[in-house]
């Protein structure tokens, strides 16, 4: 049976535990692979239209011809038993197997139909799926892949038949298999995300009024706000292309909690201009600090001290934090926001990407080079070579940067870029306590103690050769173990 066939009162029951929860959106984002957007269309419209957001999404899917067993095995792979339920008298006999191998794998098949049903659900069921034919849809195309289809759009066996198992087996050993996961993961975070009303945003904003307006990059303008009687930073898109993208990676990737990340709080998406909705950090970029002098006194090593620390703590994190790296890969004092305690907040999640996959990999290739030159290694802009050991390079120059003040890149310095001309003042033995910014230089709070470590610090961050960089882990480490006076005071 197809999906546009299902009688009228299975689809309402169906649409009606979906919706609840919002768990069409596991079942639209995770399972049918639609994208954020995708998902977020339908929910507009189901809102504008006042309808169900899981009819809305049967319509849809339904109309490239899938049928009600795809959607059983999906709802299976889910563990929705109520759902597969409201299924089961529009499902042939055969399929029904995988209710019942649901609730006997998890103890609870005594129980009568009715009752078990909400507690299944809420159990969150685990079980062997080696068994079970898994469909692949690609941006809501199906793409079942081997073995071959049959008539009824499933693989000729029967869902039961341990034969099948090959299928979950070899596209798990894959590259492929474990990158789809890794979207799986990050779909399931995305839709977490709140998504919000273009109008409470320009209503927060005074109607992006100038007054607000906090700073411009490259994606758009950032205005300060008040949106539900908190101060945030929106940033408002401003070109089609670029702000779905910048939008994608944002809402994927800025999903990991840390101190020392800046905290996307909501999205909008649908609006004049898409927008990006983040904790307003009351004390700006690093770059305002560190080049605006005439607007702020000059940092105190202390606080230099606790900027480099809190970065690369929340480096480290990304680098660490589950088997596959996160490289932010645009590492640079912009992206790096301070709140009213000068606490560092790493932002700017457009550039970032997952990888390398696999222990046994150390780097991505990548087809482009993106990021900010002066603060990027040669291996990745001449062979797109990219690996943890991007953001080292980069933090390196932040580094030196924040303990001398020099610009990344001064084309009235014999060698312009401050990553090559640090290595040959290396080279040539320089005493890097004379690099200390010079408005710190021979008053009370000149440090050239820590200015050398800082500077030691950016020098090994920035080797030619990445396996000669140390990694963020252990560049923390250092900075953890500097002892200085008031470090214990900050
Ligand atoms: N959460 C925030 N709180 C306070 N100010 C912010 C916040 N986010 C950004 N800003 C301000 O807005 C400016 C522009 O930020 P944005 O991230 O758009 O650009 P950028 O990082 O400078 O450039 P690009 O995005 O092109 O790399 C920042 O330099 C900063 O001054």
């Amino acid at each position: 049976m197809y999906i546009y066939d299902l009688p009228y009162d299975v689809n309402k029951k169906l649409c009606r535990l979906l919706d609840n929860d919002d768990d069409w959106k596991e079942l639209a984002g995770v399972h049918m692979k639609y994208t954020a957007f995708e998902v977020n269309e339908i929910e507009q419209s189901a809102r504008r239209l006042a309808s169900s957001p899981t009819a809305l999404l049967l319509t849809r899917w339904g109309q490239l011809n899938h049928r009600v067993e795809e959607l059983y095995i999906l709802l299976y792979h889910m563990k929705h038993v109520p759902a597969m339920q409201s299924l089961t008298p529009a499902v042939d006999a055969r399929y029904q197997t995988l209710l019942r191998k649901l609730i006997t794998k998890n103890g609870i098949g005594g129980k009568d139909s009715t009752a078990f049903v909400d507690d299944a659900k809420k159990q969150k069921l685990k079980t062997d799926e080696s068994s079970i034919p898994l469909p692949v849809f690609e941006k809501g195309i199906h793409v079942n892949q081997a073995p071959p289809t049959s008539s009824n759009g499933l693989n000729g066996n029967s869902p039961t038949d341990d034969s099948t198992s090959d299928l979950s087996k070899t596209v798990s050993s894959t590259q492929d298999d474990r990158a789809n996961d890794v979207k799986d993961e990050i779909m399931r975070n995305v839709l977490t995300i709140p998504m919000l009303k273009y109008d409470d945003l320009k209503a927060a904003t005074d109607n992006w009024s100038d007054a607000n307006l906090l700073g411009r990059g490259g994606f758009g303008q950032v205005f300060k706000g008040v949106w539900l009687n908190s101060l945030v930073a929106i940033k408002r898109l401003r070109d089609t292309d670029a702000r779905n993208r910048e939008l994608i990676r944002e809402l994927c990737l800025n999903q990991y909690r840390h101190d020392n990340i800046l905290p996307l709080y909501g999205y909008s998406f649908g609006g004049a201009e898409a927008c990006l909705v983040y904790q307003f950090m009351a004390c700006g970029s690093l770059e305002q600090k560190l080049r605006s002098k005439s607007h702020y006194p000059p940092l105190t090593w202390s606080q230099r001290y606790r900027i480099a620390h809190g970065v690369a703590r929340g480096l480290q994190y990304l680098h660490t934090m589950t088997g596959t790296p996160l490289i932010h890969g645009d590492i640079k004092p912009a992206n790096i926001l301070l709140d009213q305690c000068l606490m560092p907040k790493i932002g700017d999640f457009g550039l970032a990407r997952k990888g390398p996959y696999g222990e046994e990999r150390t780097h991505l290739k990548v087809s482009r080079v993106h990021g900010t030159r002066p603060y990027l290694p040669d291996e990745y802009l001449r062979s797109r070579c990219l690996s943890p050991a991007v953001d080292v390079f980069s933090y390196g120059v932040v580094m030196v940067e924040i303990a001398s003040c020099l610009p990344p890149i001064d084309r009235n310095r014999p060698v312009p870029l401050l990553s090559d001309w640090i290595q040959q003042q290396a080279r040539d033995g320089l005493d890097f306590a004379s690099l200390e910014d010079r408005l710190l230089q021979g008053t009370p709070h000149s440090n050239p103690g820590l200015c050398r470590e800082f500077v030691a610090i950016g020098v090994h961050c920035t080797k030619y050769s990445r396996g000669d960089r140390p990694t963020m882990l252990e560049v923390y480490k250092r900075l953890d173990n500097l002892e200085f006076p008031g470090k214990h005071y900050m």
